[in-house]
């Protein structure tokens, strides 16, 4: 794999790249898109070429063949969609978060393309000064993580942020993406439920199958907006996982049904996505864990506090060294106070800090924000950002918590549902040596050391240098400033707009716009 070159400077010191690359200098495509999962156990095949365990239907394992990933999907997993226990103080919001920044972690894009999704701007050039994210980080790290694990294995497992540390790879683990953040599928509510203003049923878009849901975006289109489903994502709590109710039918016998073509088990594909991963037996995880290693029915029994499953498991699988990692460790039971038990707690703790400790850019890092600015970071909340988002006029304080009526959600304007306020990122108008720093109509500007870097806005042209220097001999920008110009299109005729009144550049649009005027026709 080539190794890409890191830039230095002022904005490399500030910005992740949208790739992900030379976050980490020393190793810079470790964290970065379209790299290989990072594996913490060697990889168990069926053969030296990799083909998954269980292909061969008569290999055996410490004597014992694989059963089928759908058997133990209808034995262990199959859950009615009417026989589930309802989550007493989560909220189903926190199961979406999950999978939406799962998607962000795991899901490696593909696609060829590099355009930016609303602007179509060429990412590989202009989108890589983002800033980091910061708010999905506190959100995940201080509002989601320690409802998953718990408050205590949280302060356990994921100590207080000491410092960016670069010896640490924060990869995406195949056991992470392939086992351990599937937990969540045992969370899912066979319904998604849509609410009118007021947090009302809304006649027009009732509650919906899961499974009519999937890949229907034209819903969100036809059917009321995002509204009606985030409402009934801060309303409705999520599905609490118990033994006999693992996963609900929608998912293991309905999954992409809608979509025409034979339904699917989603039960089953992690089962089979682990064996494809090559990912180790049960017992192998809770070792590298420093757990347990269960020997015996009445050990397993032990573990999964219940003897009917530890049965059910040696009865499919012969020996817990052979019971697929995802299915284990989802039946282990939540440790006090967070929804996984102690396997999946170390798992995602794992993951988790590795990300945390192996970014450069992470927002507690002192070099990254301001101590003011990382106290506004602090007020940040999912209400106040559905708030500004959306035309949701009442929210809970806490989206993550069950809330259980509607009385209990308060208006935006509540001060529960603080505001960010972005004085502190306000770059200072004047240069102590240069004066004014001149600013782009119809672009940005950055401040960066004594450096001014300059961008149009879309459909616009950066006329002049992308980047000015306060030169300390003359107190002058240097070179001069640039300008920002568009062209509009009018009835097949070119209108060229100069942001920036400068006769020079007047002219040379008037040129450039013969030769559009030309080109339209
Ligand atoms: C509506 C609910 C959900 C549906 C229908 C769904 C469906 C799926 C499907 C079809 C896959 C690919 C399976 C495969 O072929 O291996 C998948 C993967 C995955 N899901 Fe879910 N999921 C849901 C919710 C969640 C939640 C709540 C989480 C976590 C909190 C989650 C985490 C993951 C992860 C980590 C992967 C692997 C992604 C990758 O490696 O690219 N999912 N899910």
């Amino acid at each position: 794999m080539q190794r890409p070159l890191c830039k230095t400077g002022c904005l490399s010191e500030r910005y992740r790249s949208f790739t992900g690359e030379c976050n980490n200098r020393q190793h810079p495509k470790w964290g970065a898109a379209n790299t290989p999962y990072s594996r913490w156990l060697p990889p168990e095949y069926e053969d030296i070429r990799g083909v998954p365990r269980g292909w061969d239907p008569e290999h055996t394992y410490y004597n014992y063949t694989l059963p089928p990933v759908r058997l133990i999907s209808q034995n262990v997993l199959y859950t009615h969609n009417e026989n589930i226990s309802l989550d007493s103080s989560l909220s189903h919001l926190l199961v979406e978060w999950g999978q939406w920044i799962d998607h962000d972690f795991a899901l490696t894009p593909q696609s060829p393309s590099t355009a930016a999704f609303r602007t179509g701007a060429d990412c590989t050039r202009t989108c890589s000064r983002d800033t980091p994210c910061f708010p999905i980080q506190i959100l995940t790290w201080e509002h989601y993580l320690p409802r998953v694990l718990g408050e205590t294995p949280t302060s356990l497992l994921m100590p207080p942020y000491k410092g960016y540390d670069p010896e640490i790879d924060p990869s995406i683990a195949n056991v992470f993406s392939a086992a351990a953040f599937r937990f969540a599928h045992v969370t899912v509510q066979p319904m998604v439920a849509r609410l009118g203003p007021g947090y009302s049923l809304a006649p027009q878009h009732p509650p919906l199958p899961l499974h009519h849901s999937l890949f229907a975006s034209w819903r969100v289109v036809q059917e009321g907006g995002i509204d009606p489903v985030l409402r009934g994502l801060l309303l409705s709590p999520a599905k609490l996982q118990m033994p006999g109710q693992m996963m609900v039918e929608e998912l293991t016998e309905r999954l992409f049904q809608a979509q025409g073509g034979m339904p699917l088990d989603l039960g089953a594909l992690n089962l089979q996505r682990g064996r494809d991963h090559g990912l180790p037996g049960y017992s192998s995880w809770r070792g590298l864990c420093g757990l347990s290693v269960p020997n015996t029915t009445s050990d397993l029994a032990g573990i999964l506090g219940n003897p009917g499953l530890a049965e059910k498991f040696l009865l499919l699988y012969g020996t817990s060294q052979n019971i697929d990692v995802w299915v284990g460790a989802i039946s282990e039971p939540p440790l006090p106070g967070g929804r996984v038990g102690p396997l999946l707690a170390c798992l995602l703790a794992k993951q988790f800090r590795a990300l945390r400790d192996g970014d450069r850019f992470w927002w507690e890092r002192e070099a990254v924000f301001t101590s003011t600015q990382r106290a506004q970071l602090h007020t940040v909340s999912l209400s106040r950002i559905i708030c500004d988002n959306t035309h949701i006029t009442r929210v809970p304080s806490d989206p993550f918590s069950r809330t259980v009526s509607p009385e209990d959600m308060l208006a935006c304007s509540h001060p529960l549902i603080p505001h960010l306020n972005l004085s502190a990122w306000k770059e200072p108008d004047t240069d102590p040596s240069c004066g004014p720093i001149p600013r782009l109509q119809s672009g940005f500007s950055l401040l960066c050391d004594s450096v001014i870097y300059y961008q149009c806005g879309p459909g616009y042209q950066l006329i002049g240098p992308s980047s000015v220097t306060c030169d300390p001999n003359s107190y002058q920008w240097s070179p001069a400033p640039p300008i920002c110009h568009g062209r509009e299109w009018a009835r097949g005729v070119c209108v060229c707009v100069c942001v920036r009144e400068r006769e020079i550049l007047i002219k040379a649009l008037q040129s450039t716009c013969m030769s559009l005027v030309l080109y339209s026709d």
